[in-house]
């Protein structure tokens, strides 16, 4: 199936599949970035958080050096908890070390904000060694600062991650400018299917994260994705990005493996029954309590997902 698009609640269209850059290695990150785009990636996933973006910026570099264009590559950074209330300033320190002018969609990492002028730039902690969180924050002022920072050009669309379904009922009756993407942890053992359905009926695109269950990619496993690989003849990995695309959203699957990168563009069509075998774990998961998500940072705040709070 050839990669597609979608269309974003602001006419922009997105690449159904990205590069994750998350614990990309600064002596990886570069080559990967550069591989990817010139064998076929339209869309880079990074985040200021990460650590990394000088790198994925020289990746981009890379890139163009060897033809790929701009405006036919689609990057997406994050404002981390830091600089949610200097949204600006955290936008312009990535652009600096992405090398670009504007991003094509800047993300609100995490509803939360950890101090501003605490004991580090990015993970500040008290002296219990708990993450220093303002806890008074309304993240509903963070968007209004995302929906300032889309009149300056320096990104061409906004949207948040990590929102629940309760932090969206939060903030869309105060936004001028609905979210164009939430960006959020989701596979078979995490379907997120309430989140996913509010989001489609507000017109916000869902990005999916972790795929392949994050670090080791442990999913690949999975009894069911393993049958449907087999029955397709593809890669358990194709079934896990495929499940996506078919669900209308976009994926990010991150690797700086090139055979992987590759391979992790494959993307099926799912039937019916492909996608009834997949649904069906889900739902034995949740009966048993057992969904899993991967990535729940220490912030001891609930965040309102049903499956931790
Ligand atoms: N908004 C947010 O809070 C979050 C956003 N994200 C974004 O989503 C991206 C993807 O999620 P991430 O958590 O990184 O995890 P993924 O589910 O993409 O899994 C990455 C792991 O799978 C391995 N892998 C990748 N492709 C294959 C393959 N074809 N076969 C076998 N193993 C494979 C990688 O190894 P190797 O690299 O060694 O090849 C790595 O260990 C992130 O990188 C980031 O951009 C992720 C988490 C949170
Ligand atoms: O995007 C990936 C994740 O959200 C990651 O940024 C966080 O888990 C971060 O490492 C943290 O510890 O808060």
């Amino acid at each position: 199936m050839a990669i597609t698009t979608f269309k974003l609640n602001n006419g922009l269209e997105m690449p159904a599949v990205g590069l994750g850059t998350w614990q990309s290695k600064a002596g990886e990150v570069q080559t990967a970035v550069s591989y990817a785009l010139q064998n076929g990636y339209k869309l880079v996933d990074g985040a200021y958080c990460y650590a990394n973006e000088d790198e994925v910026g020289e990746g981009l570099k890379e890139a163009f050096a060897a033809g790929v264009k701009r405006e036919d590559v689609f990057v997406v950074t994050k404002v981390w908890a830091t600089y949610n209330t200097r949204v600006e300033e955290g936008l312009d320190k990535s652009l600096k070390s992405l090398g670009l002018d504007y991003v094509d969609l800047l993300l609100v990492h995490w509803p939360v904000l950890l101090n501003p002028n605490g004991n580090h730039d990015k993970f500040p902690t008290l002296p219990n060694g708990k993450r220093d969180v303002i806890f008074d924050y309304n993240h509903v002022d963070g968007w209004k600062q995302m929906e300032a920072v889309l009149k300056t050009g320096k990104t061409k669309a906004i949207g948040v991650s990590n929102y629940s379904k309760k932090y969206l009922e939060q903030l869309i009756p105060h936004a001028t400018v609905v979210p164009a993407v939430n960006q959020i942890e989701n596979h078979p053992s995490l379907p997120q299917q309430e989140i996913v359905d509010f989001c489609r009926e507000h017109g916000i695109h869902v990005m999916a994260y972790s795929p392949l269950g994050s670090t080791g990619s442990p999913l690949m496993s999975a009894e069911p994705v393993v049958k449907i690989a087999e029955k397709k003849g593809v890669s358990p990995g194709t079934v896990l990005l495929s499940y996506h695309v078919s669900r209308g959203s976009t994926v990010l699957a991150k690797s700086v493996t090139p055979t992987r990168i590759k391979a992790n563009l494959e993307i099926v069509a799912l039937d019916d029954e492909d996608l009834k075998l997949l649904n069906a774990y889900s739902d034995d998961l949740a009966s048993k309590g057992e969904l899993k998500r991967y990535v729940y940072p220490p912030f001891g705040i609930d965040f309102g997902f049903p499956d931790k709070s």
